[in-house]
């Protein structure tokens, strides 16, 4: 993974660590950042080090598919729809390195890149959606030239951004209207524009609603170990001027209990068919307090996420990522050599926990959602 901007063909536009994309997806999402960008000339990934953040705004600068596949698995981009659409920026850069390769050498490149690709995280179904939609591209068009197998590629990943974009506006117009008038939502771990093409699912709700004139600030849980909350959602809504305090992650039930908090709105990384919702680890314990203190639950979501070929929350795969990630925090170790810590990425709320899921295709209760397929 090449940690600068420079390359044989000199400082590129990402030269600079805080110049942002240029893609018609970052104009449309209205933010100066951009979790995962295709060059122009469709050779370069550019990922936002969302490591380091929120003290340095960093692009790192990818070459290969086996690039973006590490970029993803080692969360440099996370979020279910960004980490999608940087796969269908890795399989942009398999199809151009395979241009001269005939029909059967090029699917057969295609088809190594999308399993390094689609095994970098489980859990979040966009990753192998993207990598699915790749190969079915690349299925009808093997017999065309490389140069034209390549732009096509590209232009796959380009919509799946641009339309990424689009259906976080659109599920945040929707949600926009659940949203209280006035008072605090909360939301746990990010699900905004660093997570997405741009503009957010849960915080797409959200920017939706301030933007409709609804007086609402944000309580953003902290989300250990990775610290989504506390580093990229405050950094998010602080850059938008948005009201945000964070919460430790043991806080939200004592804040519920005193009736500050009016809502809760979270993305997802999986929705299965019967409405259950895979989302990062500590949304069940959100949800089951949301349903005791009788506030609304919201999922955001787009299309993408919902998988209706997993039947329900027991059949989706939940990551479970090093001891050290909990273990150290900042480059200290919080806990003694030797032992070691759990760490499931992820949790899963019952369909019954959770309210009213918002989709670009509109709005469902969650053993609904299958009604929205079309
Ligand atoms: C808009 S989907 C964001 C979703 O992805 C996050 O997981 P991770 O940061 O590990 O990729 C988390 O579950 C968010 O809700």
């Amino acid at each position: 993974m090449n940690q600068d901007h420079r390359d044989a063909r000199g400082p590129h536009p990402m030269s600079s660590t805080v110049s942002p994309p240029w893609s018609p997806a970052l104009a449309l999402s209205g933010a100066s950042y951009s979790a995962a960008e295709l060059s122009p000339e469709g050779d370069q990934v550019f990922l936002l080090e969302q490591r380091e953040l929120p003290g340095v705004e960093r692009y790192v600068t990818l070459g290969t598919a086996a690039e973006v596949a590490e970029g993803i698995r080692a969360m440099v981009v996370r979020g279910a729809p960004a980490i999608g659409i940087a796969a269908a920026y890795g399989m942009a850069l398999a199809a151009r390195a395979a241009q001269t390769e005939d029909a059967e050498g090029y699917l057969a490149a295609m088809r190594q890149a999308g399993a390094i690709l689609d095994a970098a995280r489980p859990t979040a179904v966009n990753l192998s959606w993207a990598v699915r939609r790749a190969l079915a591209l690349a299925a009808s068009h093997a017999h065309q030239g490389g140069a034209e197998r390549a732009e096509a590629m590209a232009a796959l990943g380009r919509a799946i951004h641009r339309d990424d974009v689009e259906a976080c506006r659109a599920m945040g117009r929707l949600g926009a209207a659940h949203m209280p008038d006035e008072g605090a939502v909360l939301t746990h771990c990010n699900a905004g524009a660093l997570a997405t093409g741009g503009y957010g699912t849960a915080l797409g709700v959200i920017r939706a609603a301030i933007e409709a004139g609804k007086r609402i600030r944000v309580l953003a849980d902290e989300t250990r170990p990775y610290l989504q909350g506390a580093r990229l959602t405050a950094w998010e809504l602080q850059k938008d001027g948005v009201n945000v305090e964070v919460l430790a992650d043991s806080m939200a039930g004592w804040l519920m209990q005193r009736g500050e908090i009016k809502a809760v709105v979270v993305g997802a990384d999986r929705i299965a068919r019967n409405g259950d919702v895979a989302n990062k680890i500590g949304t069940y314990a959100v949800a089951c307090l949301a349903k005791h203190h009788g506030i609304p639950f919201y999922v955001a979501a787009p299309w993408s996420t919902v998988d209706l070929a997993t039947p329900d929350g027991s059949a989706i795969p939940i990551e479970e990522r090093s001891s050290e990630e909990v273990a150290v925090i900042g480059g200290k170790r919080m806990m003694p050599e030797g032992v070691r810590a759990r760490h499931p990425a992820f949790d899963v709320t019952p369909a019954a926990l959770v309210t009213a899921i918002f989709t670009e295709r509109g709005a469902a209760a969650p053993g609904e959602i299958a009604r929205l397929a079309g």
